[in-house]
């Protein structure tokens, strides 16, 4: 267990709580704008020029209903939720209350259901997008290297303490309460005496009665007998088994999971691909190379799920590789003695805030899956894991299977605004601009410059131009406390087949990174006019947010943009309008 302490070879000063220039303006997300835009190509793409710049000309952003709520609401948070959606949150109404309510990344979880149940489940958040006119990105789950026993009779099963029950690769065996058959042949071989596995659905701590922790007693042959250490009923027809602090020597991207991506994952352009059980570099590095031979697929970023001690040992490489992190608590957190578990979020995302890259935190509200309130332990959970760095929250089965999914995102919501009004952003500034040191690269020195300008000036939001993402992604390493508002600027490019977009993944994936708020353009609309600049996009990003109510007369407002070769931070003050 003292690979705990490997991330916690530097001291981490924690930023006091202070007064800070407190975001009272917060974004609503609903930033979906309509840009039209015509292209001139200028290279011919067969002979090598493979990025062409587009000129868009501007729609107007819709007027806004009076008679609906304005968007500036006390709800709204610069951090991320993500929900994982399920049978609790499938059908196209409550899907809308979720992105009303501030869910802006829909998690698909495949270790449950098939690729036909996810798909209705997809097609009802693209209606629900529709509707509520409000962006949502897409992250597909892995089962990866998960061990999974099945319950083909479907009965229930009376686990009693102090019994013995045993784990068997035999998968023709039923599931019973003196046998549960594991899909793992060499569990027997990697397991030892008193080592601990649980078993459960989903929400397993093996201190309640829907899951179990089990004592190894005996490995017997191919089979590994074990001690009930605590009375419970599994029901259903799957379990997960987590055996703590044990190696597992499966791929961490399963060929089911392979085959998962390169159709349901193609067909539906996904985002994200948050990596189970990621143990190393090379699992990033695999993935990132299935990902790279599937067409669209090679925007598609990987968030690296760190749930086991070998994931933690190798951190920092993973994250070199990973384009962001999410700590999964609920499996590290029985991995890992529990009075560690602390410690390592707060380095994790330490080291995530320091590397710029996104990071999210897993199991906040799980109490919420039965009940309408969070305990105060869990709320207060929230505001830390803000405090401590965190770029979003995950909720997996509140959301799944809960029975208040709207209500969950709604509360975790409001937390996450209020932590976000005494997060120390002074401090947090200087010991990143520490951190990077000198001389720092051109780009980062320019939007560190946005940041620190914007806070200067109190300037009610950032806007930035950006095609990959990579300023806005620069900005938001700097935890500016107003809005950053993501012009992605599409831009035509070929594989020398085939002319294609970028930008929509590219304005999506912004959906998980504090802060920033993309307004993706459309390129199904043609252009009407080719003549438009910067200055009438820049227009209509301050309109947009004029009508979403977080800029107003007077305001201040920085822009960051290239005027001919060079990057610019500018100032702009609005008059009355
Ligand atoms: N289409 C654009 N129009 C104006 N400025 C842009 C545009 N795209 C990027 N920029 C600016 O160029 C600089 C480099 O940003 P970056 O995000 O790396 O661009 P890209 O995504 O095009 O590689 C930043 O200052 C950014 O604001
Ligand atoms: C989110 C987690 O993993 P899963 O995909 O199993 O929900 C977790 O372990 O916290
Ligand atoms: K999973
Ligand atoms: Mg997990």
């Amino acid at each position: 267990m003292q690979a705990s302490h490997l991330l916690l070879e530097e001291p981490i000063r924690l930023a006091s709580i202070l007064e800070s220039s407190t975001p009272d303006e917060l974004l609503d997300d609903s930033q979906i704008l309509q840009l039209q835009f015509a292209f001139t190509t200028t290279g011919d793409p067969l002979s090598g020029q493979d990025r062409v710049d587009v000129k868009l000309s501007v729609a107007p952003a819709p007027p806004r209903d009076p008679s609906q709520p304005n968007p500036k609401n006390a709800f709204s948070s610069m951090t991320k939720i993500i929900g994982t959606l399920g049978p609790s949150s499938r059908d196209v109404e409550t899907i809308e209350k979720l992105l009303n309510a501030g869910m802006s990344v829909a998690r698909f979880d495949f270790s449950w259901g098939d690729s036909d149940f996810h798909q209705e489940t997809l097609d009802n958040l693209k209606k629900a997008v529709r509707n509520t006119r409000k962006l949502c990105a897409v992250m597909f789950d892995t089962v990866g290297p998960e061990l999974q026993i099945i319950n083909k009779g479907e009965a229930p099963i009376n686990l009693v303490v102090d019994e013995f029950v045993v784990l068997t690769p035999d998968a023709t065996q039923q599931a019973s309460s003196t046998t549960l058959p594991v899909n793992y042949p060499e569990l027997a071989s990697v397991v030892k005496p008193k080592d601990t596995i649980f078993v459960g659905q989903y929400l397993f701590t093996g201190s309640e009665s829907t899951s179990v922790w089990l004592e190894v007693m005996e490995v017997q042959g191919p089979n590994v007998k074990c001690l009930v250490k605590n009375s419970a009923t599994l029901t259903g027809t799957l379990f997960t088994a987590h055996a703590a602090g044990v190696p597992v020597g499966l791929p961490t991207l399963s060929d089911f999971d392979k085959e998962v991506i390169s159709k349901w994952g193609v067909k539906n352009s996904i985002d994200f691909i948050s990596l189970s059980y990621t143990r190393h570099a090379e699992d990033v590095r695999q993935a990132r190379l299935h990902l790279s031979k599937l067409g669209d697929l090679y925007q598609t970023q990987i968030f690296a799920k760190i749930e086991n001690i070998e994931g933690l040992k190798h951190f920092d490489e993973i994250l070199k590789e990973a384009d962001g992190i999410i700590l999964s608590r609920g499996n590290l957190g029985i991995d890992l003695p529990p009075e560690k578990v602390f410690l390592f979020q707060k380095a994790a995302l330490h080291k995530c805030n320091m590397a710029g890259k996104p990071a999210i935190v897993t199991r906040v509200v799980d109490s919420m899956t039965d009940t309408p309130r969070p305990t105060r332990a869990e709320a207060t959970d929230v505001a830390n894991a803000v405090l401590d760095g965190a770029d979003g929250i995950l909720l997996g089965a509140e959301t799944l299977r809960g029975l208040y999914p709207v209500e969950t995102i709604t509360i975790v919501q409001k937390i996450c605004a209020e932590a976000e009004k005494v997060f120390n952003q002074a401090v947090f500034f200087k010991k990143t601009v520490k951190a990077v040191g000198e001389p720092m690269a051109h780009l980062e020195s320019i939007a560190s410059s946005a940041v620190r300008a914007g806070t200067k000036v109190r300037a009610s939001v950032i806007v930035v131009f950006t095609s990959s993402g990579r300023a806005a992604r620069l900005i938001a390493k700097y935890r500016p406390s107003m809005p950053v508002i993501v012009v992605v600027i599409p831009t035509l490019t070929t594989n020398h087949l085939r002319w294609s977009f970028t930008g929509a993944f590219q304005a999506r994936q912004c959906l998980a990174v504090r802060g920033l708020f993309p307004m993706l353009a459309d390129p199904r609309h043609p252009a009407e006019s080719s003549t438009s600049t910067n200055e009438s996009i820049l227009k209509v990003a301050l309109d947009h947010g004029k009508a979403a109510g977080i800029i107003k007369a007077h305001d201040r407002i920085v822009v960051c943009q290239k005027v001919g070769d060079s990057s610019v931070v500018k100032i702009i003050e609005l008059d009355a309008y």
